[in-house]
């Protein structure tokens, strides 16, 4: 059985709904088990600043799944939500990254574990300490609480629980 941890964010629509529904199919999947999941986070925007604020949350989760299948009902996660809503109710998104798979190191043409990126954004190390704060990245040999107290908490808040 495999243990990892997923980012999952949403700036457009209805971001909670979009988060629930992206959880609940996670759950669905008989390869995987959700087993925690973070409050949900109002976010400013990372990157490109010009858009709405983000509702961002993390989920512990375990899976007979390898990485790469993972990764890939994670993609097809994002691409559900994007076809329903766009044919409901407009455009909605939904963002699904990979930050932790065990305690691996990968490094693929798809996939990157631990996610390149993950110990910069307070919107993911913030959540990830609500479930973990011990937990170190097998690249950095640095726990989620030591990337946090460099970076600082970014604004990062709690929206409500999930
Ligand atoms: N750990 C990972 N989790 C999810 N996708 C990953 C991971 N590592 C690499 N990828 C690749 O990244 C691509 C997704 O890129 P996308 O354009 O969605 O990036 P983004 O989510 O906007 O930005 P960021 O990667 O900085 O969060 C996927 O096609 C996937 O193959
Ligand atoms: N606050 C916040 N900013 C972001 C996010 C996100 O999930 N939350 N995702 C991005 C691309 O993956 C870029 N910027």
């Amino acid at each position: 059985m495999n243990e990892a941890y997923i980012s999952l964010g949403s700036n457009m629509g209805d971001k909670e709904e979009a988060l629930r529904h992206a959880v609940a199919l996670l759950n669905e999947h008989e390869g995987i088990r959700v087993l925690a999941v973070s409050s949900i986070y109002d976010t400013d925007p990372v990157g490109y600043e010009e858009q709405d604020v983000f509702l961002n949350i993390v989920v512990k989760i375990e899976t007979t799944l390898a990485a790469q299948p993972l990764l890939e009902v994670c993609q097809k996660i994002e691409q559900e939500l994007k076809r329903v809503r766009i044919i409901r109710w407009g455009p909605r998104t939904i963002d699904l990254d990979i930050l932790l798979f065990n305690d691996e190191v990968i490094e693929t043409d798809t996939l990157s574990v631990p996610h390149p990126r993950m110990h910069e954004r307070a919107f993911v190390l913030v959540p990830l300490m609500e479930l973990d704060k011990a937990i170190a990245l097998p690249t950095t040999k640095r726990t989620i609480s030591e990337h946090l107290q460099e970076i600082g908490d970014g604004g990062v808040r709690i929206y409500r629980s999930f």
